[in-house]
């Protein structure tokens, strides 16, 4: 028999960090009172991992029984999540999904303080930084998901990112904002995350140059709370 329910025991649950990510977001949201989480008072310890793949795994180990996965799973603009699809599709134990929730995203073009000042002396530029302005960023880091939810607009505001290397996949949006917020190459970087990142003081120096750039405005994630079924379960 299971031991493992939420509510009955204690448990963990593996997401995509680091913070700042909408899988951080997501977990925080189901889990609220995580936030002041003294061990002793919640039952539900969060576990940030570095990569999707890595996450989803987290529930396949003997050492973990009482581990959930948050997942993002599909994207209303982008589609599939490659690596949660590669991991349902090649676990080698049954998955079952818990818990479905949606997510609404809505991307900012981060850049840290360097760069918003160099943005800022471009010609016309005020804040919020002028069309004209963004037009010099070189490169722009995120997840492949983000990077593809913001296409159109990338095409249209960062057309340098259009040559080769100008758009650079990282394993979340949190991790790229963390990336270009300590870059100091003299190239101007930006990254696609959530504008937590900037405004929530999560990673220091970082400005939004521009909020709201996923392509559509109904930019919605759906994400799975899923475990490995037991022994007996199956
Ligand atoms: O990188 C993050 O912030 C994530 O939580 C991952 C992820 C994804 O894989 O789809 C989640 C929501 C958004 O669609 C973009 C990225």
């Amino acid at each position: 028999m299971s031991t493992t329910r939420p509510g009955q025991a204690a448990f963990e649950v593996a997401y995509l960090g680091p913070p700042g990510t909408y899988s951080h977001q997501v977990a925080l949201g189901l889990y609220p009172d995580y936030r002041d989480n003294q061990a002793s008072s919640s039952k539900v310890t969060l576990i940030p991992y570095d990569t999707i793949t890595q996450t989803a795994a987290s529930i396949l180990s003997a050492s973990a029984p009482r581990r959930l996965a948050l997942l993002p799973l599909k994207n209303s603009t982008h589609g599939i999540v490659k690596e949660t699809e590669e991991f349902l599709a090649s676990s080698p134990v049954p998955v079952e999904t818990i818990k479905t929730v949606e997510l609404a995203v809505r991307h900012a073009l981060l850049v840290n303080s360097k760069t918003y000042e160099r943005l800022q002396q471009v010609k016309d530029s005020d804040r919020p930084l002028s069309d004209e302005a963004l037009k010099s960023i070189e490169k722009v880091y995120s997840h492949e998901q983000a990077l593809g939810q913001c296409r159109h607009f990338l095409d249209s505001h960062l057309p340098l990112t259009s040559s080769q290397d100008g758009r650079i996949n990282v394993s979340s949006t949190a991790l790229a904002a963390s990336m270009i917020a300590k870059d100091d190459s003299g190239t101007m970087v930006a990254a696609l995350a959530s504008d937590i990142c900037a405004t929530k003081g999560i990673y220091e120096g970082l400005k939004v140059a521009r909020a709201g750039v996923q392509d559509r405005d109904d930019n919605v994630t759906t994400f799975i709370l899923v475990r490995a079924r037991e022994e007996g379960q199956r």
